[in-house]
């Protein structure tokens, strides 16, 4: 599904912050909120990085009214200073901010034990840090403002389920989770909307290069745990993002919602089974059926 889900405008007078806005996921969901009309901040570690993406995302959705504008800035989520000088930089700008995308993060697979204190630390620090300082520094401008903002975090399936050999993103994902929806009970009567979404296997170059790297790409299909037998298009994560971060979902809060093609459903206890062929159902069925008859006997 390559197709904007909502309607043109839909989202023209907000200004939206998207951490990790200049590569991968972020640089999607940024592309289609200018679409749709909305004034957008990218900011990350790497300016140049930043410009090259905010040139080509103009480029590409250019809007001559004024609206639809992309801002650049560089900046490290880890940084309250970085974090604080986003925030003046976009209403100096804009004019105010409506939504926060928290989009940064890093990651990569490895055993636990291998890990070095710092390996751990340096996760930890851009997904739960960066998310905190983040949705601090902008929920204290709100509440002071009395703006009614909205929070969306990118998080995980495994935030949920924990996982082994990404257990520093796990760690992160799962605390930023939970401060989704401690604050989203906490700022409601604010009129402020915390929200996140837990993507399965969305193709980027962040994403493959450090959890899919050579050798393992050639020993695993990322799709074939996955029921609906494909990974996720970029435009179906923008869709759902829009939505959230628009005011059609003013009533959601506090939620996280799964977009994986039903990846995590495959815990359960037999879905494994999908493997055995139907000559074999037939001789499992009688089996077990024969089993029943002793039973009665
Ligand atoms: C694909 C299927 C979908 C499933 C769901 C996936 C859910 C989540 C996905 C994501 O989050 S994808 C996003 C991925 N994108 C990124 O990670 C982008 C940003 N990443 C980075 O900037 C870097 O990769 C990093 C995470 C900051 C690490 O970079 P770097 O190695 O340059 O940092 P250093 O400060 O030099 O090193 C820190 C520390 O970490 C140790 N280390 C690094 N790599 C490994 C490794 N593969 N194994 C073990 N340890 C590693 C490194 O040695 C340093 O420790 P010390 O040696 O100094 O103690
Ligand atoms: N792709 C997938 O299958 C999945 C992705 N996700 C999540 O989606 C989001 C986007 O990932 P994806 O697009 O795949 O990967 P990318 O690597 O493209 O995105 C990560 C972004 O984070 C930025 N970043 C990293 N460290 C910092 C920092 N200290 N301060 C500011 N920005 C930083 C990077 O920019 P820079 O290096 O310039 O700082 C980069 O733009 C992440 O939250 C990820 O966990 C979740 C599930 C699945």
């Amino acid at each position: 599904m390559n197709q904007g889900m909502l309607r043109e405008g839909a989202l023209q007078g907000k200004t939206i912050i998207v951490t990790g806005g200049g590569t991968g996921l972020g640089k999607s969901m940024s592309r289609y909120f200018l679409q749709l009309g909305a004034n957008v901040t990218i900011c990350s570690r790497r300016q140049n990085v930043l410009d090259e993406a905010a040139k080509e995302l103009m480029d590409e959705t250019g809007r001559s009214d004024g609206s639809g504008q992309v801002l650049a800035l560089a900046c490290d989520v880890r940084n309250p200073q970085e974090i604080e000088n986003v925030i003046a930089e976009t209403v100096n700008r804009f004019g105010r901010i409506d939504g926060l995308l928290n989009n940064s993060a890093g990651n990569f697979i490895s055993p636990t034990e291998r890990l070095s204190y710092k390996a751990f630390d340096v996760i930890v620090d851009i997904v739960l840090r960066g998310t905190y300082y983040f949705t601090l520094a902008v929920g204290k401008h709100w509440i002071e403002n009395q703006i009614k903002g909205t929070v969306l975090n990118i998080s995980t399936t495994y935030a949920q389920t924990g996982s082994g050999y990404v257990v520093p993103s796990a760690v992160a994902k799962g605390g930023a989770l939970i401060m989704t929806k401690s604050l989203a009970a906490e700022w409601g009567k604010y009129g402020i909307r915390l929200n996140a979404i837990a993507p399965g296997p969305f193709p980027t170059k962040g994403a493959w290069d450090r959890l899919f790297p050579e050798p393992l790409m050639k020993l695993m299909d990322p799709t074939s745990r996955i029921p609906l037998k494909r990974v996720g298009e970029h435009q179906e994560l923008a869709n759902l993002a829009a939505y959230l971060l628009s005011d059609f979902s003013g009533f959601v809060t506090g939620e996280c919602i799964t977009i994986d093609g039903g990846e995590v459903l495959m815990a359960g206890e037999f879905n494994h089974l999908e493997q055995v062929s139907s000559e074999m159902w037939d001789v499992i069925e009688q089996t077990i059926k024969q089993a029943n008859r002793a039973s009665k006997s």
